[in-house]
């Protein structure tokens, strides 16, 4: 195996959506999956690159690659994790700006009274809800709402289960051309549960951007308020995505941990 330069990493999650952290320079699409790999590398569902600012006023920018190695224009828990990375490598505190490839996106770091990160939110509008589509996937026809977060979703008013999304996720993420995320949502009274397949990395333990085009998909449909933090739950636990009552406008808040720091030559 060629020998390539260590590169240093820290490996963070958002309830349990993983992603290895790099400052720049950005590798290539190989590399990304190889690292990834979850029996010869880190193990993660993406890596983030972390890039020097695009707009004025920006701190960084934010590139994804999920782990078989596409590249996505934004991604929820990835941008906390970024956010998060930022406040502890460089000392930021507040609000500070990450640039992404579906625009620049406002975060505020949440402190514990000990100073401790406790959250992150993300303003992570804005939303587009594109309508109704129907899908044919083994003979069943599954009608989903599309709604872009800056990447694409299909949300589906359907069991949130992962046998569900294993079964009808992999075939449905096919069917748009570039592929599309696909969410299992059940809203209720309490807030919605839900279960993401992820174009380009599979069944994840949450999906930030889900969880966003979930809240739009179900406001849209009155069966979630706008205007006041809805709990969606996803399998590595819930966030608050606030939907404003235009649809456009989205608040995630949730958690980012930092997990360990490490070198790979991969
Ligand atoms: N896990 C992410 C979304 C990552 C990108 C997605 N798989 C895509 O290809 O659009 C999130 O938390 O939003």
């Amino acid at each position: 195996m060629m020998r390539r330069v260590p590169l240093p990493f820290v490996k963070y999650h958002g309830l349990g959506n993983d992603f290895v952290v790099v400052d720049g320079p950005l590798m290539d699409a190989a590399r990304a999956r190889r690292i990834c790999d979850r029996r010869r590398g880190v193990g993660a569902d993406g890596v983030l690159t972390v890039l020097p600012p695009r707009t004025a006023g920006a701190t960084a920018t934010m590139h994804i690659f999920n782990s078989d190695g596409s590249v996505a224009a934004m991604c929820g828990n990835g941008i906390r994790c970024v956010a998060r990375h930022l406040a502890d490598t460089r000392g930021l505190d507040g609000d500070l700006v990450v640039d992404t490839d579906s625009g620049p996106k406002r975060c505020t770091i949440h402190r514990g009274p000990g100073g401790a990160v406790e959250a992150v939110s993300v303003e992570m509008g804005p939303a587009r809800l594109e309508g109704e589509q129907e899908f044919r996937v083994g003979g069943e026809a599954l009608r989903a709402l599309r709604v872009s977060m800056g990447n694409p979703h299909a949300v589906l008013f359907d069991a949130p289960e992962r046998a569900r999304a294993l079964a009808v996720g992999p075939a449905l993420e096919r069917l748009v051309p570039g592929g599309v995320n696909v969410g299992f949502a059940r809203p209720g009274p309490s807030g919605i549960d839900l279960v993401v397949w992820e174009r380009g990395a599979g069944l994840t333990d949450a999906c930030g951007t889900g969880a966003c085009a979930a809240a739009v998909a179900a406001v849209s449909r009155g069966l979630a308020r706008a205007g006041a933090p809805v709990e969606v739950r996803l399998p590595g636990g819930a966030l608050a995505i606030t939907v404003a009552p235009d649809l456009v406008g989205v608040t995630m808040r949730g958690p980012a941990e930092r997990a360990f720091t490490g070198e790979t030559d991969l």
